[in-house]
C-alpha cells in the first residue's frame, strides 16, 4: 500500500536510527513503501539535508548496484560540549567523594538518557576511525561501552578481574594498579577478539591509569590494534600516571576532604 511522503519520512528515518552504520540499499526502502526509488532518494535527501542542519549525524549515499545508504549518529561540538558542562555542574553540586580519591557515578552511569548521550558523545570523536570493537573492564564501565557499541554500531567486549570458567580459555596480563601499587591480573576470552581487530578503550573513571594500561596490554597480546583511550570521568593524580594518550570528558580537577567537595570541570576530550 502506497503512503504519504511525510509517513514514509518519519518511518524512513525512525530506521536509520536504529540501524547506525548499517548499509541499507535503497530497494529496501522503495519495497518497504512501495515507492519509485526516484520518490525515495528524494525522501532521503530531505532525511540527509534535515540531519546535517541539526548536527544530529550524517546520511552518506553509497552509489552503483551495491549502494544504498549510511546512517552515521553525531553530535555537534556546541552540543557535547553543553551537555558535559552540566554534567560538570551536577558532579560538583552533590554528595559524591568516595575514599582515595574515587567519585561516585554508578548512579549517573545507570541513567538511560546519561548513557545515550555519552555514548553518542565518544562514539562521535572516531567518526573518522574504522572501530571494530569497544573494550571495557568489568563492571562500571560496562554501561559505557555498550552505549558506545551502539552508536559505532561495534561488538563491545568486557576484561574481567576474576577468572570465570564461563568464559572460556583467556588471555591475561598482569598490570600495577596506579592508585594503589598492587599488581592486579585482568583477563579476555580467547574468543572476545581477532588479531588485528581496531579497539577503542572506554572506561567510567581513570586514577592511576594502571587499569587502562592494563587493557592496552591485552590489545597487544591479541595482536589487536588500539584505536583511543576515553573515560567518562578522569581524577587528578600525584604520581606518574600509566597513561598518556586518553580522551576524558569530565575533570575531578579539585577535592577536599575536609568538606568532602569535589570541583569537576569538563575533561580534555574538546582539546584534541
Ligand atoms: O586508573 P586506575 O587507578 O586503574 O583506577 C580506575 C579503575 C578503578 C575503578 O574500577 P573498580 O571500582 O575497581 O572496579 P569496578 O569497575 O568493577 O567497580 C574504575 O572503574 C576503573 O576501572
Amino acid at each position: 500500500m502506497k503512503i504519504r511522503r511525510s509517513e514514509r519520512l518519519i518511518d524512513m528515518t525512525q530506521y536509520l536510527l536504529e540501524h547506525p552504520h548499517d548499509l541499507i540499499p535503497l530497494t529496501f526502502f522503495a519495497e518497504r513503501y512501495s515507492s519509485a526509488k526516484s520518490s525515495i532518494s528524494e525522501d532521503l535527501a530531505i532525511v540527509k539535508k534535515t540531519f546535517k542542519e541539526r548536527g544530529s549525524g550524517f546520511l552518506e549515499t553509497i552509489p552503483g548496484a551495491a549502494g544504498g545508504v549510511v546512517y552515521t549518529p553525531s553530535i555537534t561540538d556546541e552540543a557535547a560540549r553543553e551537555y558535559i558542562e552540566s554534567l560538570a555542574e551536577r558532579l560538583s553540586e552533590e554528595d559524591r567523594l568516595l575514599p582515595g580519591g574515587y567519585v561516585y557515578l554508578s548512579d549517573m552511569l545507570g541513567q538511560p538518557d546519561l548513557l545515550r548521550m555519552v555514548g553518542r558523545i565518544i562514539a562521535a570523536q572516531y567518526l573518522d576511525q574504522e572501530i571494530d570493537a569497544v573494550m571495557t573492564v568489568a563492571t562500571k564501565g560496562v554501561p559505557i561501552a555498550q552505549a558506545v557499541s551502539y552508536y559505532l554500531n561495534a561488538p563491545f567486549v568486557i576484561v574481567r578481574r576474576d577468572s570465570k570458567i564461563t568464559e572460556g580459555s583467556t588471555v591475561s596480563v598482569n598490570y600495577v594498579s596506579g592508585s594503589s601499587e598492587r599488581i592486579e591480573k585482568m583477563e579476555l576470552s580467547k574468543r572476545s577478539l581477532e588479531r588485528g581487530s581496531k579497539v577503542l578503550i572506554v572506561d567510567d573513571f581513570m586514577k592511576g591509569g594502571g587499569t587502562v594500561n592494563g587493557m592496552k596490554s591485552l590489545i597487544e597480546e591479541f595482536e589487536a590494534e588500539l584505536v583511543g583511550i576515553t573515560v567518562f570521568a578522569e581524577s587528578r593524580f600525584k604520581g606518574e600516571r600509566a597513561i598518556s594518550d586518553y580522551r576524558s570528558l569530565l575533570y575531578v580537577k579539585d577535592v577536599n576532604t575536609s568538606t568532602k567537595t569535589i570541583t569537576v570541570v569538563p575533561g580534555n576530550c574538546f582539546d584534541k
